[in-house]
């Protein structure tokens, strides 16, 4: 059985990001980008006005000018302002020929035809948006490896980007194995159980952006898991197992991804929950065997399987560790690194009661996995311990 950090380090060498796709920019939201952008324009590509007012040559600011016309937003004609000229302009409107400066309406005196500035402050140039000044033709937009956040996107289709080569984010399979499994909504018989890992598991994907989420159910027998799983491998890049992956005579998990000529990885790692929990390969997909107790399944998901579906989408930012002090004290055996549902505020992280792995009511109100090393045995309060904020 090998280490936690093990796992996490095994998980990372046999993880490769996928090969970039081009994505119109309104479906690119949240992916990281895969080559760099330059911009085809200089924007604005004209000079704009900031504010609604008047445009005026700067030198004829003393004088009283005389209106000779409008420029409003997405008006295709200019004019040109001679000496002692102004034109009515509104914001966003190109400026007229001639002019270099726009005055704010609140700050002229206007008769019928004419304006006479009222701005002890008015600099040359104020108020107007040079041609080019958010970005120049040739020039680089945006970097490759940038997350394409909501303002990344609404930047690049201000710059009439249409599309973006970015990294894919992951197709996976959802697997569910169990007998006793029923779809929620219809009547338990007895030794049936609610489905609820695919629940949980779509929940925490589509948290991640993902939506392309196959889910399917194989009985217990091997057989039929091994023509699931083959199906599963034929349209996705993460397939993710539920139960069925320890060592009961029904739990054929092994065998059947054997049988589909998945190399394994690992098997079984130094932890509670999810001891059992398998990681394999075949080719560039991941295949991982979650122990299926309800709450095996979200720590493993928190602490490898969403790592792993990160580096997939070239994503680098895995989940946030960090250090709290132990609000109580707590007593293990040692031998497993033990993850507890938490409650983190203001540096402090609380164990919640209700740690068995097939409950899930403390992870439901959980806001960090505390992590408890391997070999200790007993935790004092005050004492710092490593937590993993669960991403809300
Ligand atoms: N003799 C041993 N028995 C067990 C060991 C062991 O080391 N030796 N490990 C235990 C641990 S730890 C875990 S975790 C479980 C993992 O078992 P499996 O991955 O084989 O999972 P199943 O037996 O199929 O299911 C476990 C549990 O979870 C429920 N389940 C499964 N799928 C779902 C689902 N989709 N929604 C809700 N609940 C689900 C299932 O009904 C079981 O109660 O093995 C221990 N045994
Ligand atoms: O590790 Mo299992 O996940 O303890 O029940």
């Amino acid at each position: 059985m090998i280490t936690v950090e093990e796992a996490k380090k095994l998980i990372k060498e046999n993880t490769l990001s996928l090969t970039p796709v081009i994505l119109s920019l309104n479906k690119a939201s949240e992916h990281i980008l895969a080559a760099d952008i330059y911009s085809n324009f200089d924007i604005p590509t004209f000079r704009q006005s900031s504010m609604d007012g008047y445009a005026i040559k700067f030198e004829d600011k003393e004088a009283e000018l005389i209106l000779i016309g409008e420029m409003a937003a997405g008006t295709q004609q200019s004019i040109t302002l001679k000496k002692g000229q102004a034109s009515r302009i509104f914001t966003g409107a190109p400026l007229p020929e001639g002019a270099d400066t726009v005055v704010m309406q609140e700050k002229i005196n206007r008769t019928r035809n004419n304006i006479k500035v009222q701005d002890e402050r008015l600099s040359f140039g104020i108020n107007v948006r040079a041609k080019g000044s958010e970005i120049k033709s040739g020039e680089l937009a945006m970097n490759k490896g940038t997350l394409l956040s909501p303002a990344a996107i609404g930047f690049l289709a201000g710059i009439g980007i249409t599309e973006v080569e970015v990294y894919p984010m992951p197709k996976i399979s959802i697997i569910l194995t169990g007998n006793e499994l029923q779809k929620p909504g219809l009547p338990l018989n007895f030794g049936q159980v609610y489905e609820s890992n695919s629940y949980s598991l779509s929940a925490a994907l589509q948290k991640e952006g993902i939506a392309d989420i196959e889910i399917l159910t194989a009985e217990d027998n091997l057989q039929t898991l091994t023509k699931v799983i083959e199906s599963a491998l034929k349209n996705s890049d993460v397939v993710l197992l539920n139960g069925g992956v320890s060592v009961g005579d029904y739990d054929f998990v092994i065998k059947a991804a054997n049988a589909c000529g998945i190399e394994q990885i690992f098997h079984k790692v130094k932890q509670k929950p999810g001891k059992p929990l398998f990681f394999g390969k075949k080719g560039n997909q991941l295949i991982f065997g979650l122990p299926g107790n309800p709450s095996s399944v979200l720590s493993c998901f928190y602490n490898y399987v969403l790592p792993a579906i990160k580096m997939l989408s070239n994503k680098e930012h895995n989940l946030i560790e960090i250090n709290a002090e132990l609000t109580h004290s707590y007593k293990k055996p040692a031998g497993l690194t033990h993850f507890l549902k938490g409650q983190y505020s203001n540096g402090k992280a609380t164990p919640l009661n209700a740690q068995e792995s097939y409950r899930l009511s403390s992870f439901a109100v959980a806001n960090c996995l505390i992590c408890l090393n391997q070999e200790q045995e007993d935790f004092e309060i005050g004492e710092n311990v490593n937590i993993l904020l669960i991403p809300n």
